[in-house]
């Protein structure tokens, strides 16, 4: 696309918006130090943020008591699942340093291309079910997303009770059949039977989030394994003071029968951005082998000579209907929608 003029109104909207956004950031800075040099505040502790919200985030102590916390002046934007060392106070506490993330769920923004999340999550739980009918593109794409973030994905068919058709049966067998092929690791529950033994299994001592296509029964999952309690708070904390409803983050819940769930409307959508081509033929584990060995070094991997990874698709080292959802998402990274 060319150079496009803004034009004044255009223009002015941006300035204005930045100056919004830095007087936020003054004012966020300067309650934080505040905070810091009154000396009302306790000593340095080992925190874990469970939620946040604009210039705040709320923070877990290793006592398990929650506060709401300001974020010192140099550190980057906190997000859900970050582990931070903070000290509490009064009313309100201050994160003072962030720890490392091992991982990082990004999403695309507006402004700043794209938004950390989420971060330190273990593993990505896609959720399928008989209904509605599972696609393997629509799974790649939450598998792709998930290996190119350096976090584990799994697959969970849900509503097994289901699985007693024998069309529905028939065909989640075809659909699973290449992902337990190449390794990865199949889970089985029904939400309607409250059969959850192997999920509670998985989640046991990691930090996990859900994804997966509407109605595979996400929603009945989180319902069943955590407390109402839990999800009460979860509805709460979704208002600020002054009872408005603010922007849904995501949240951080530890389950009962062990482990950390991280769930979000905008989390459950995780993998539906642009990546580069690169990025999505790495995303396919079972291409490795065969990337950056095709005759020509920018192989399209449509009908070119020597091309490595057609000619394992011949041989069914990778298998056909992988390859076609490969071909699906780069048409959809080629017409500039969103993969
Ligand atoms: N038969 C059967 N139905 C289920 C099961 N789990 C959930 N459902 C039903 O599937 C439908 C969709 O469930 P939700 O939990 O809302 O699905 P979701 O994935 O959260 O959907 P979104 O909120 O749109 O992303 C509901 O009518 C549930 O009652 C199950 O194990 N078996
Ligand atoms: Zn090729």
């Amino acid at each position: 696309m060319g150079k496009r003029k803004l034009t004044k109104q255009q223009a002015w909207r941006i300035q204005k918006i930045q100056d919004e956004r830095s007087k936020r950031s003054q004012k966020r800075d300067s309650k934080a130090d505040e905070l810091l040099v009154g000396g009302e505040l306790g000593d340095e502790q080992e925190g874990l943020i469970i939620s946040h919200f604009g210039t705040q985030v709320e923070v877990e102590g290793t006592n398990a008591e929650r506060q709401r916390c300001f974020i010192r002046a140099n550190l980057p934007a906190l997000v859900t699942g970050d582990r931070v060392v903070f000290c509490a106070g009064e009313y309100a506490g201050v994160v003072v340093a962030l720890h490392e993330r091992h991982t990082i769920l990004k999403r695309p923004d507006p402004y700043t291309g794209l938004k950390p999340v989420a971060a330190n999550i273990d593993q990505v739980v896609v959720v399928i079910a008989p209904q509605p009918t599972p696609y393997a593109d629509l799974i790649d794409r939450y598998l792709v997303a998930a290996e190119t973030a350096g976090i584990e994905p799994l697959l969970l068919l849900n509503k097994t009770d289901l699985l007693d058709q024998p069309e529905l049966k028939d065909t989640v067998d075809e659909v699973l059949e290449p992902y337990k092929a190449l390794g990865y690791r199949v889970v089985q529950t029904s939400a309607n039977r409250a059969d959850l033994s192997a999920l509670v299994h998985v989640l046991q001592d990691r930090v996990s989030v859900f994804v997966g296509q509407s109605g595979v029964g996400k929603s009945s999952l989180v319902n069943s394994l955590l407390p109402a309690a839990a999800l009460r708070t979860s509805e709460l904390s979704q208002y600020n003071q002054k009872g408005q409803h603010t922007t849904t983050t995501a949240r951080l819940f530890h389950l009962p029968t062990g482990g950390v769930l991280i769930d979000s409307p905008g989390i459950r959508e995780f993998g539906l951005w642009h990546m580069s081509r690169a990025e999505l033929e790495q995303g396919f584990r079972e291409f490795a082998p065969f990337l950056g060995v095709c005759r020509f070094r920018d192989c399209k991997h449509e009908a070119e000579p020597d091309c490595a990874l057609l000619a394992a698709v011949d041989e069914g080292r990778i298998s056909e209907a992988r390859f076609r959802s490969y071909q699906i998402l780069v048409d959809a990274l080629d017409a500039d929608r969103p993969v």
